[in-house]
């Protein structure tokens, strides 16, 4: 059974833990790295295991390179919101080359696309206000503009959450 939350109250509300999907199709080996490096600065990380695939918008009329893929488990040092984890992350992506812009019919180079899968907000009952619900959060919320989850982030958060859950 999953629970419908109303953006706003999810973009605002403390993050604790998250499970992200790193991937990137041009010059992995130096940018994953890299990625993981800046990520870790900001709590504690657990990696799936990172393995390349074809680009599942790949055709036989138009060939795309592999991506190389990982999912990576957050705990972050200091709760924030998913507003500016998503700032934070679009400027890790910039600070990766990340080229936004494409000419028509051109391949785009993702150097590293961050894409949030799940996350775990602050408990409530922590909070200093009386006037807030005591009620245990500490569920998974999937991002639903990500599920279904492609296959190669099912198999990521399948290895980061079966020891956890
Ligand atoms: N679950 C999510 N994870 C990451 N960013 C998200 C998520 N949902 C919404 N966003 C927003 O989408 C923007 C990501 O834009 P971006 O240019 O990286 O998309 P994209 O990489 O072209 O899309 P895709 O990752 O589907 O290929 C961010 O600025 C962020 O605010
Ligand atoms: N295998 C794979 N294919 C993709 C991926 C990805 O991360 N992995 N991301 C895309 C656009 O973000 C398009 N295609």
């Amino acid at each position: 059974m999953l629970t419908q939350c109303a953006p706003e109250t999810v973009q605002a509300h403390p993050v604790v833990e998250l499970v992200l999907a790193l991937g990137s199709n041009y010059q992995a080996d130096k940018y994953l790295p890299l990625a993981r490096q800046r990520l870790a600065a900001l709590g504690e990380v657990r990696l799936s295991t990172a393995f390349q695939n074809p680009d599942f918008t790949a055709t036989l009329e138009q060939p795309k390179p592999d991506y190389t893929n990982q999912c990576v488990h957050l705990a972050l040092t200091t709760p924030v919101s998913l507003q500016l984890l998503q700032q934070t992350f679009r400027t890790l992506e910039s600070d990766c080359h990340r080229c936004r812009q494409t000419k028509p019919n051109q391949v785009r180079r993702v150097t590293m696309d961050i894409d949030i899968l799940m996350i775990k907000m602050a408990d409530k009952k922590n909070s200093l206000s009386k006037n807030l619900i005591s009620e245990p959060v500490s569920n998974w919320i999937i991002m639903a503009d990500r599920y279904p989850f492609k296959a190669h982030e099912e198999a990521g958060v399948r290895e980061l959450t079966v020891s956890t859950d």
